[in-house]
This record gives C-alpha cells, sequence and structure tokens, in this order.
C-alpha cells in the first residue's frame, strides 16, 4: 500500500473487456482500478490524474504497445509499467525490459502470479520515493537573515555554528552580494560576545590616509584636521567583535600594523606614545582571491594565515541555483511588505528564469530585481513577463542554462547568424532545448512553455511529418 495505507491507482490497458474484470476481480479491495481499451486514452488519463501503476497489454489495436511504452516513459520516468503479452516471445519481453518496462506476465495470467507481480512494483515504486524523499530532503535553514538549502551553504552553517563559539579568526571570501557580511555578522551573534559591540570597518570605502585613524583612533593634533582625540573601530569592538571588511584594500603598511595588533592585542592610536590593549575576536572578508592577492604583493602572506583561522569560502548564487526560489521568495515578502503590494508567489515560469539566470552580483542583484518588479507591477503573482529583459532572452553572455542543465543556448538562436529559419523549426528548436532541459518530462516541459503537454504531443507528431 501506499503512502497513509492509501490504495494504489492502477490503470490497465487493455482492449479485451472480459480480460480487463478478470484483472480488476483479482485487485477486488486491493487497488483502485481505471480501464482503458486504447493507447491514446491510456496517455491522456495518464497526464490528467494520479496513476501509481500501468499494466500494459503489449497487442493493442491502435497502438503498438512498445511505442506506446516509450511514450509513457517520456512522461513518467518512475512508473511502474507491468507489460502483459500474450505470445510467449521472450524477444519482445526483452524489447519492452529494455524500454524500462518494470516487469511483465504473460496470458493467461494466473492469479498468484499476477499480484505478487504487481505488489513487487507497488514496493518498488514506494521505495524509490522514500529513497528521493531521503536523498533531496528540501529541507530549508533560515540561519542569521539567509535562507539557503544547498548543501555548501548548509554546511558553511554548520561550521559557523561550531567554530564561533571559539575565538579563532574567521576569513571569509565570496563574490560582491554573496552574503560575507552576514556570515561575519552571523559568526558574531553565534558567539558568546553576542550581546559585546559588532564594529565592521570597510576598508575600500575609507580614503588610504585615514585608514590608520579609522582602525586606531587619534589624538588631538595628530595630523592636520585631528582637533580631538577619536576613538577607533579596534578600541569601540573592545570585548566584542572587529570585522575588516575589504582586506585586500588595505594598504600594505597598515597590514604589518594590523598583524602586530592582532598578535599582541594592542596598538597604538595615531600621533600618540601609548598602547592600548583590547579583546576582540577578528573576522575578515574580501571578494579577491586571498592566494591571488598575495601573489601581487596585495596581500601580506603573514596576515592572511594568522587571520584564516576558519576560512569561509562563499558559493557564487549561480553555483547554488537551488537556493534561488528559496532567496527569491523570502525577500518576495519582505519587499512585498515594505512596497505596500500584495505580492505573495512566484509563477512556475518566473522560477524557472530566476533559476537558470547566471546572478553575476549574487544576491544583492537578486534583490535589486525583484524589488524593482514589486514597484513596476501589481501582485500576487510575480510572472515571467514582469522580469527584466536580462533574465527572459537567453543571451549567449547568460551562461546560466549552460552551468545548471548542461544545455547550450547559442546553437538554438537562429537570430545570432543572421539566418533566417521556417517557423515551425524555430519552434522544434526551442521545444526540443525545453525538453532536454526538463528530462524529457512532458509535463515538466509543458509547464515552462506554458502549453498544454498534448499541444506538445501534437508538435511532437507533426514533425515526424515533416521530417
Ligand atoms: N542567503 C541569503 N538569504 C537572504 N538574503 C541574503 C542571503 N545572502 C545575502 N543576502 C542579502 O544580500 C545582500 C548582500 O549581502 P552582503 O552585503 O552580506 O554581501 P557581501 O558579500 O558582503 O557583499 P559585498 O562584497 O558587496 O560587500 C544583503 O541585503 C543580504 O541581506
Amino acid at each position: 500500500m501506499l503512502e497513509n495505507n492509501a490504495k494504489p491507482t492502477i490503470l490497465i490497458v487493455e482492449d479485451n473487456k472480459t480480460t480487463a474484470l478478470i484483472y480488476q476481480s483479482f485487485l477486488a479491495d486491493r487497488a483502485l482500478v481505471k480501464h482503458v481499451s486504447q493507447g491514446r486514452d491510456a496517455l491522456e488519463r495518464l497526464r490528467s490524474e494520479p496513476i501509481d501503476l500501468i499494466l500494459l497489454d503489449i497487442g493493442l489495436p491502435d497502438t503498438d504497445g512498445l511505442e506506446l511504452l516509450r511514450q509513457i516513459r517520456q512522461f513518467d520516468r518512475e512508473i511502474p509499467v507491468i507489460i502483459v503479452t500474450s505470445k510467449a516471445d521472450s524477444s519482445l519481453v526483452l524489447t519492452a525490459m529494455q524500454h524500462q518496462a518494470t516487469d511483465y506476465l504473460q496470458k493467461p495470467v494466473e492469479k498468484v502470479r499476477f499480484l505478487v507481480t504487481v505488489n513487487n512494483a507497488i514496493q518498488q515504486l514506494e521505495l524509490k520515493r522514500k529513497l528521493n524523499a531521503v536523498s533531496q530532503p528540501n529541507v530549508y535553514q533560515v540561519f542569521h537573515g539567509m535562507v539557503a538549502q544547498s548543501k555548501p551553504m548548509l554546511e558553511l552553517f554548520e561550521v559557523v555554528r561550531k567554530a564561533a563559539k571559539s575565538d579563532a579568526s574567521f576569513f571569509i571570501t565570496g563574490e560582491s552580494g554573496t552574503g560575507k557580511e552576514l556570515f561575519a555578522e552571523a559568526v558574531h551573534f553565534e558567539s558568546k560576545r553576542r550581546n559585546r559591540p559588532f564594529v565592521a570597518i570597510n576598508c575600500a570605502a575609507i580614503p588610504h590616509q585615514l585608514l590608520e585613524s579609522e582602525l586606531f583612533g587619534h589624538v588631538k593634533g595628530a595630523f592636520t584636521g585631528a582637533n580631538s582625540n577619536r576613538t577607533g573601530a579596534a578600541q569601540r569592538a573592545h570585548s566584542g567583535t572587529l570585522f575588516l571588511d575589504e582586506l585586500g584594500e588595505l594598504p600594505y603598511e597598515l597590514q604589518s600594523k594590523l598583524l602586530r595588533f592582532i598578535e599582541r592585542r594592542e596598538f597604538t592610536p595615531v600621533g600618540s606614545d601609548r598602547t592600548t590593549k583590547v579583546d576582540v575576536r577578528f573576522i575578515c572578508a574580501t571578494n579577491r582571491d586571498p592566494l591571488d592577492a598575495i601573489k601581487k604583493g596585495q596581500l601580506r602572506e603573514d596576515l592572511y594565515y594568522r587571520l584564516s583561522v576558519i576560512p569561509i569560502i562563499i558559493p557564487p548564487l549561480r553555483e547554488r541555483a537551488e537556493d534561488i526560489p528559496l532567496i527569491a521568495q523570502q525577500i518576495l515578502k519582505r519587499v512585498a511588505v515594505q512596497e505596500g503590494k500584495a505580492f505573495n508567489a512566484i509563477s512556475a515560469t518566473a522560477e524557472t528564469l530566476l533559476h537558470d539566470y547566471s546572478w553575476p552580483g549574487n544576491v544583492r542583484e537578486l534583490i535589486n530585481v525583484i524589488r524593482k518588479v514589486v514597484t513596476l507591477n501589481d501582485g500576487p503573482i510575480l510572472a515571467a513577463r514582469m522580469l527584466p529583459s536580462e533574465l527572459i532572452r537567453p543571451a549567449a553572455t547568460n551562461t546560466a542554462l549552460q552551468n545548471t542543465a548542461g544545455v547550450s543556448v547559442e546553437a538554438s538562436n537562429p537570430q545570432d547568424n543572421g539566418l533566417v529559419q521556417p517557423l515551425w523549426l524555430v519552434e522544434k528548436q526551442m521545444i526540443e532545448r525545453a525538453l532536454q532541459k526538463c528530462n524529457y518530462n512532458i509535463r515538466a516541459t509543458a509547464r515552462i512553455l506554458e502549453v498544454s503537454p498534448s499541444t506538445l504531443y501534437r508538435k511532437m507528431k507533426q514533425w515526424k511529418l515533416q521530417g
């Protein structure tokens, strides 16, 4: 029996009514039984209602049973299909098994053998569904303002949870907009310093000549314009966390002063001759490759190794595309509230486009796109037509399709080389690309193309005629 002890729904595809009635009597109270006599009705049923198992007579009047099996497999790779053959034709059975039939029965079908075969197939399906549920747990986590379900991000959350408790320094790398600052805050709030100050200093945003004073403070008269004593970030972070964002932008000379500060936990404010001792935890971030920056002489090697006790490397959004719909949903709800709009969901097509885009600006770009859509449109559904053109047009620069689905988009864009092709051929190429992307699942393909599955079947039949 299936989940919740529900009875399985079995579709009998058999042109002989008496035989179908015999099968129905075998199944009696064990299953919900549906019966069709023709191949095309079988496909129609499969498309329109949930079916758990198909009993397929291979000798149907309107369709070749093997061809029907192939079409069923295009539609649904998992559903158990037991073929029933009247002949002791081992080569037919072999071909059917190659077309991924689950099992076979030979007419005349004996009751015990029939029930064992059906039960086995149902159990296999159940097991497969359970395994899928385990291997794709689809659990997501919300961690200090970040949502994620991708394995690398969940692992990083775990590293933060474990290592934040110590005073070890974190070194966070990731492209711009991947969430480095959020990670830094997460480390602070997971640590025992959570009720103490979190002081962030962005080394890229402060003019070089002012950085030392920003970091260590200065005394009155230390330089022109220093009209009073000023406390630096190091002092303000005492007993808490000091976050040095864009560390790679810190001038090289200042890096040696920082190294000394890290080693001794003491510093000298600009213009002072007195050292100050503090207790701080260090977190650094950069969007550059630190080893490359070391090679180029932009980052001191000793400073890097001193700070990089716990490295956190945040993958760009395009490498964890399964997080995109999740983050998009969260942002949509948040922005809708802020803008007083009724948006509450994303259409399946829009979700596919968001998923497939390469997001060079990472989460920050995703937020900007959603904010723009919400500002310019009305809800409740964020639809594909509302998205900016760079997400809709499969441009050569958007490598997302290649990255996530292994599909090349360039070959199928006939405008690229000025070539004009018949409309049906352009449509065929587009549909084939979508089919490939959806692993030849007709239902999924139809959904992203926003047509009905029967339209797809009709088109595929037409191509055969057109060659
Ligand atoms: N996993 C996530 N879930 C939800 N929002 C996120 C996530 N990651 C990042 N954000 C949001 O994306 C934006 C950019 O994040 P953040 O400023 O931390 O990135 P960054 O890597 O520090 O960027 P930069 O290098 O440009 O400073 C922020 O508004 C942040 O709240």
